[in-house]
């Protein structure tokens, strides 16, 4: 289990991204982020890596405040998915996968099974293994992206907006084979999303954010659905629940954002620890 207990996020600016929060996300379970842009949700993500350091309070995982360990052997058992997948350019796909086997020092070819492994768990063709990261479609990128993640087997994974930059038809796929492969791994997943029905879709529970970094409300999906917090929350959901509802499973309306193929340095340099 990740604990958030009143944590806060002032940035140097003055800046309050995250107030005061305390949060639970269960183990072996999805729990999304969601709320409109800039309302603290990928600083309370980058924290549970240590990316970011809280101004106050305490983030633990399994009991253990993430602070007394040391950060790079905190993130390698933390797994990490960005947007636009944030892979090696210059590496093969399989080495791209392989990456933290590489560096917790596996051997070549045990890395490289493992790597290709996972290929197929997350439905890539294995003879796409020697390519490049430009010679595969954005959909296949961000499956690579999610199987690098997964290659060290680590028991968290920290997914920020991984599937939002690619078109409504993919994305609703990607959504479909990452919850099979969920099913089989049950990672403890902290999951971004300023997409409502995707937050619907795939969490168990749902933490909604307000502007100003304040938690809005923690609840599962149908908790959400049938009795949402006045005000804030009444609004972000909009008018049309029962239609949301039954939207569960259908193909999302979502608009693709323009294609990026830059990831921040420190995500990359993050996504290889
Ligand atoms: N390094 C920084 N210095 C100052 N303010 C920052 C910094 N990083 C983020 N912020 C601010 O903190 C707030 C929360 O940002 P954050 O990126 O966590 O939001 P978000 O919910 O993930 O947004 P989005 O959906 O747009 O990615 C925003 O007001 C943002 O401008």
């Amino acid at each position: 289990m990740i604990k958030f207990d009143g944590v806060t996020k002032r940035y140097p600016d003055g800046t309050v991204a995250v107030d005061d929060l305390t949060l639970e996300l269960p183990s072996g379970q999805i729990t999304v982020f969601v709320g409109p842009s800039g309302c603290g949700k990928t600083t309370s993500l980058r924290m549970i890596n240590r990316m970011i350091d809280p101004t106050a309070g305490t983030i633990s995982i399994d009991g253990e405040d993430i602070r007394k360990k040391d950060a790079s052997d905190l993130r390698r058992g933390i797994g990490y998915v960005i947007q636009h997948a944030g892979l090696f350019p210059h590496r093969t796909i399989v080495d791209n996968i392989a990456t933290v086997p590489y560096l917790l020092g596996w051997d070549k070819k045990k890395a490289r099974a493992t790597a290709m492994e996972l290929m197929e768990r997350v439905g890539l063709d294995t003879k796409m293994a020697k390519r490049y990261p430009f010679q595969l479609s954005g959909g296949q990128q961000q499956r690579v992206g999610v199987a690098r993640a997964l290659a060290a087997d680590p028991p968290v994974m920290l997914m920020d907006e991984p599937f939002s930059a690619v078109d409504p038809i993919v994305r609703k796929s990607l959504q479909d084979e990452f919850l099979r492969l969920q099913s089989e791994v049950r990672k403890t997943i902290a999951f971004v999303t300023h997409d409502i029905d995707e937050a619907i879709k795939l969490g168990h529970r749902i933490a909604v954010f307000q502007t100003g970094g304040v938690l809005a409300q923690h609840a599962t999906p149908d908790e959400l659905l049938t009795d949402p917090a006045e005000g804030f929350v009444t609004e972000f959901l909009g008018g049309e629940k029962g239609l949301k509802r039954l939207r569960f499973n259908r193909e999302l309306d979502a608009t693709p954002e323009p294609a990026d193929d830059r990831a921040d340095e420190d995500e990359v340099e993050a996504a290889e620890r």
